[in-house]
């Protein structure tokens, strides 16, 4: 039987035909406004129908590009006809060919010691050399060629030595603006995240700003370093001053709260002189040598080190005020007195760069407002009488990676959109310890056994199951767990640093032994962290009180106290999943503590032996104060304790 063929299908065809020339374009005059196109291989004019594109769309960022929406973005840049740019120029490279999912340990050297090879090669796009002679047609055709060439160098690179690459950014328009970014700055601040500082670095660019002047200046701004543990900035230090590479520490989190303390104290303060407060309600947990002073004292400590343990310069993080000071010693030594430094801030998109000039102009209470005139896209921001920061659209530059799962984690490619999940799941699931995630989550993986043929990791659909299973997360029809979805919300939560992983710098380190420390019980959220304790204690675990390491807490899961552990842990009523706000150096408030434990009916004893794990000291030397009231009607608490929210289920 023929079914008659819907009004409203759709082929292939008829999509690719309105997607290239539009519905009834050409037909309807009003939709269709005639432009004026010059001819680049003959120079000459002529009269289109196309639409013009907003400004907008001309801006947005082509990262990954379909075969045939490549060969036709090629063809118009060549400012050919497609048909004859086809027989030409244009070879289809298909970017899917490597494998997706991860790579053996042998596999990996081999990728490795290509992409060493080949790294060279990984070039961010010039702009041709112009001058006062160049006529904007002229330039915008040496854009474009030069363009073209950059763009089929990199293609011949990914299809002859089947590399893996970063979906860089595909869009002229894109690259424009960061060219004009380098032309106009004195120092070019590459900002990448800590979790992967190489990752996010485009070397290239650094070799592009010195072409364009050797007398500008590159910075790289190592971002979310409150992610890190102070071994591990110490460790990228030690890496990053042996390869000669101009970095600091940041971050726009840790500025952000500091703002916010700030501005709470004053608040308090002018408050406080109007009304004087009841000293009884200061602070409602007390250990017997943390009194009120010693707390203000401890904030100003705080505030120097901003989260440092010692203040070294090499693994300090920055403040706000440090920040803008380190861009002045970059100023150039013959600058005159009225002449602003401008400091080009570039950075794949997601590594934080809006919440870094956020946390500079917030400092300064500066309002955002781009300059109007030629730099419409980068936006311009005068931050004091000194500095002017050109803020550049974000863009991922080329990089080799070895999996589409390693892009994933690293926030490259987009999770909503992601078909493959469990590549990236299976990283998730190698990478952080199996009894974190339980912890976090408050599921327990069921892993297959060792005898039968289990390796003591869980893989990644192990993890996704039990994920899905415990939030309900079915598929329709037969029922089984919906580990697409659970992929999701696990990716997610990597991504953003709730289950936190740093790449340790290229060398010897294990990965695991250099993360170890992350994993510690300061990371679980409240709720959970209750319920472990509480466990903890239910067992007796001796010697174990002033333990913090989650994995010193639980050994593997096949010893027998783990085991005893987990049932007492896992028992109903105790799982819901849970998240954290922030992954490192967060520590809970002992009135949020005290709080979880409240709603927790949590005896004395716990609760003191939660907070002397907190604080690391004796649970004999904590001393519980009987007021109640503070926690009625939320804790405002004190500033530095604002935005606890970590126990939130989502
Ligand atoms: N932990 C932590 N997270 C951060 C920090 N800075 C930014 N983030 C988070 O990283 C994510 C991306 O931050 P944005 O400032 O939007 O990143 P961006 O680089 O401007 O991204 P685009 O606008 O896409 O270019 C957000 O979820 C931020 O909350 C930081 O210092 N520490």
């Amino acid at each position: 039987m023929v079914l008659p063929k819907s009004k409203k299908s759709v082929g292939l065809g008829n999509s690719l035909m309105n997607d290239r020339f539009g519905k009834g374009k050409g037909t309807d005059r009003k939709r269709a406004s005639a432009v004026t196109r010059i001819d680049h291989s003959t120079g000459k004019e002529y009269i289109t129908n196309d639409r013009q594109e907003a400004a907008w769309v001309k801006m947005r960022s082509v990262t990954e590009q379909g075969a045939l929406d490549e060969f036709l973005a090629t063809a118009e840049l060549a400012g050919t006809d497609f048909t004859a740019e086809k027989m030409n120029n244009v070879k289809i490279i298909h970017t899917d060919q490597r494998n997706p999912y991860l790579l053996s340990a042998a596999e990996e050297r081999a990728v490795l010691g290509k992409q060493r090879e080949h790294k060279g090669r990984l070039t961010v796009p010039r702009r041709p050399h112009w001058d006062a002679s160049t006529t904007p047609e002229e330039l915008d055709r040496l854009e474009r060629d030069s363009f073209l060439e950059w763009r089929k160098g990199l293609a011949e690179l990914q299809e002859t030595q089947d590399l893996l690459m970063t979906p860089f950014e595909r869009n002229i328009e894109v690259w424009r603006q960061l060219w004009r970014v380098i032309e106009r700055s004195d120092v070019v601040v590459q900002i990448v995240d800590a979790r992967n500082p190489l990752m996010f670095r485009s070397e290239d660019l650094e070799a592009y700003v010195k072409d364009v002047d050797p007398k500008k200046r590159n910075l790289l701004l190592i971002n979310k370093a409150d992610m890190m543990t102070y071994a591990q900035r110490k460790a990228w230090a030690n890496y990053l001053k042996g390869a000669n590479i101009a970095y600091k520490f940041f971050s726009a989190h840790l500025a952000k709260e500091m703002l916010e303390t700030q501005e709470f104290e004053s608040e308090e303060e002018s408050e406080g002189e109007s009304d004087q407060a009841d000293p009884s309600e200061e602070s409602a947990i007390t250990n017997k040598d943390h009194t009120a002073e010693a707390e203000s004292e401890d904030d100003a400590a705080d505030d120097s080190a901003h989260g440092d343990d010692d203040g070294e310069a090499d693994t300090r993080i920055l403040t706000v005020d440090e920040l803008e000071n380190i861009f002045l010693q970059y100023a150039p030594a013959d600058a005159g007195p009225d002449r602003k430094l401008q400091v080009g801030l570039v950075g794949y998109p997601n590594v934080g760069k809006s919440s870094t000039i956020n946390a500079l102009i917030g400092a300064k209470k500066v309002s955002v407002s781009s300059t109007p005139g030629k730099t419409k896209h980068f936006q311009t921001i005068h931050l004091s009488d000194k500095v002017i920061l050109c803020d550049c659209p974000g863009l991922v530059f080329p990089n080799f990676a070895s999996t589409k799962a390693e892009l994933v984690c690293n926030g490259v490619l987009p999770i909503d959109q992601l078909r493959e999940y469990s590549g990236p799941a299976t990283l998730v699931a190698r990478r952080i310890p199996q009894q974190f995630l339980e912890a976090v989550y408050g599921i327990q993986i069921r892993t297959r056994p060792l005898e039968e043929g289990g390796t003591g990791v869980p893989t990644g659909e192990e993890l996704l199951s039990a994920y899905a299973r415990h939030r309900g997360f079915m598929t329709q029809g037969l029922g089984q767990p919906d580990q697409s979805r659970a992929a999701r919300y696990i990716l997610k939560d990597y991504v953003n640093g709730k289950l936190p992983y740093v790449e340790p710098p290229p060398g010897t380190l294990d990965p695991k032994e250099f993360n170890r420390e992350l994993y510690d019980i300061a990371q679980i959220p409240a709720k959970r962290r209750v319920a472990l304790i509480s466990a903890m204690e239910d067992l007796a675990v001796e010697g174990d009180d002033n333990a913090s390491l989650l994995s010193d807490m639980i050994p593997l899961p096949t010893g027998a106290k783990s085991q005893r552990l987990d049932k007492a842990f896992f028992k109903s009523g105790q799982g819901t999943a849970g998240h954290l706000t922030r992954p490192f150096n967060y520590k809970y408030s002992e009135q949020g503590m005290a709080a979880a434990a409240a709603g927790k009916q949590l005896s004395g004893r716990k609760l003191r032996t939660m907070i002397a794990l907190e604080k690391g000291i004796d649970p004999k030397d904590v001393q519980l104060a009987s007021s109640k009231k503070h926690f009625k009607g939320g804790q405002k608490g004190r500033g530095k304790n604002r935005g606890n929210k970590a126990d939130d289920d989502d």
